[in-house]
């Protein structure tokens, strides 16, 4: 079954159009594609994602024909590429690998130079490309342009893969597991960079991952495979959470989908709570004041230049009366910026006192807190959106279904 399969969008342009593909391997009983129709519109990261053995890498592939499809169409912006030139057709479509397949007795340089070499780009124009993508990828050209692969870390060739597939600015952009055999910490820094980057490039890029987190943070659509590469659901991330199609769906987001949910909204989209606060020169009186007016049991003591440094509460008061506020209290620990996601801050919410996550801004001034009920309501407000859209969905096709059985 496919919900909104292709969720139509008529103001955007169709980049990759997979038009009843089907794959099936010499010598197999099934298809590893089977009849899969699918359009991807320009400028949008969409992820393929599924259990093990789906067929998510099979399809990303026949994009770039390294494998051949047995039946159907590839129509990559309005051509229809299912027998045009491999060679040719791989020129216009960057390729990144979680094995990143840089050649060893390369350097850097030559290995991000491959495709616009191949197109003939003259040496200064190459030259400066390769420096304008190692900028890109935040990797300084003078300090990385002449070594070779072996002396980097896997990450710095991981964000080397990435340079060299956008090395001739092509349209379409296909990454396999790119950051699969990445640690945690660096694997996130590499999405994040990668994110960043994409807000600049725009490109459309196919992304294949067997991680549903993975998909959640990358995608602006999801693609969930079933069997034979049939789509359980294409949505965003936001429906896939909030509305499952159907309970393979439900099974493969697993428990949890409302905490996932938490990614997808970030600290700047809400309205931060006040929480009492007094200078780090106040005294006991202003202190006492604040707790009593508020009804709170400790204020955020701020130093002069407005950032949080303590929790005192009154009890911190009459322990020792005459203490400054700087040496009372315990010390403010976990705040995030407004750029965090409501998942980072509740993370930090659970750990800290008072149950609340202190917001400052990049300066590290105070903006404000974030406490539960900000986070609970977050949640219903996307569930009511999907629930809205839904029905609205629902509307949509049975008006449709009545226009199309009029005479
Ligand atoms: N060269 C091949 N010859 C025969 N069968 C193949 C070949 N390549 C893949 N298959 C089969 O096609 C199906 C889809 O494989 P594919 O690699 O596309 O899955 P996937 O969803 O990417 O899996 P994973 O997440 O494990 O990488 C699998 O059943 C696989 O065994």
């Amino acid at each position: 079954m496919t919900s909104s399969p292709n969720v139509s969008q008529p103001n955007r342009k169709v980049m990759i159009r997979l038009e009843n593909l089907t794959k099936r391997f010499p010598g197999q009983k099934q298809n590893a594609v089977d009849n899969l129709t699918l359009d991807i519109y320009e400028g949008e990261i969409v992820v393929l994602v599924g259990p093990s053995g789906c067929g998510k890498t099979t399809t990303m592939k026949t994009i770039n024909r390294i494998i051949e499809p047995t039946s159907g169409r590839i129509i990559l912006d309005g051509e229809d590429v299912t027998t045009a030139n491999p060679d040719t057709l791989r020129r216009r479509i960057g390729y990144v690998i979680q094995q990143v397949g840089l050649f060893p007795h390369q350097t850097i340089g030559e290995n991000i130079a491959t495709v616009p070499k191949l197109l003939g780009w003259d040496s200064k124009r190459v030259t400066a490309r390769v420096d304008e993508l190692l900028d890109m990828v935040n990797m300084s050209p003078a300090d990385y342009r002449d070594r070779y692969p072996k002396q980097l870390s896997g990450g710095q060739r991981q964000r080397v893969g990435v340079a060299r597939a956008l090395g001739a600015d092509p349209d379409v952009m296909l990454m396999d597991e790119p950051f699969g055999a990445i640690d945690p910490i660096t694997r996130d820094r590499l999405q994040n960079e990668f994110l960043r980057l994409q807000s600049e490039v725009r490109k459309t890029i196919v992304f294949v991952t067997h991680d549903i987190d993975e998909a959640i943070k990358m995608g602006d659509r999801i693609v969930i495979l079933q069997e034979a590469s049939r789509i359980a659901q294409y949505d965003t991330p936001e429906r896939i959470l909030t509305a499952p199609a159907n309970q393979f769906v439900a099974d493969f987001i697993g428990k949890g989908a409302s905490l996932k949910r938490l990614n997808l909204s970030r600290v700047s989209d809400i309205e931060l709570s006040s929480w009492p606060t007094v200078r780090v020169g106040a005294d006991s009186a202003q202190v006492l004041d604040q707790l009593r007016s508020s009804g709170r049991d400790s204020v955020l003591v701020l130093d002069d230049a407005g950032r949080p440094r303590r929790w005192v509460g009154a009890g911190d008061l009459q322990s020792s009366p005459s203490g400054a506020l700087e040496e009372i209290g315990v010390p403010v620990e976990g705040m995030v910026e407004p750029t965090a996601t409501l998942s980072d801050a509740l993370n930090e919410l659970i750990a800290a006192r008072n149950s609340v996550t202190i917001v400052v801004d990049p300066a590290g001034v105070y903006r404000g807190v974030v406490d539960i009920n900000q986070i609970n309501e977050t949640i219903r407000a996307m569930r009511s959106t999907s629930a809205a859209q839904n029905a609205a969905d629902l509307a949509e096709r049975s008006t449709a279904g009545s226009a199309s059985e009029r005479p």
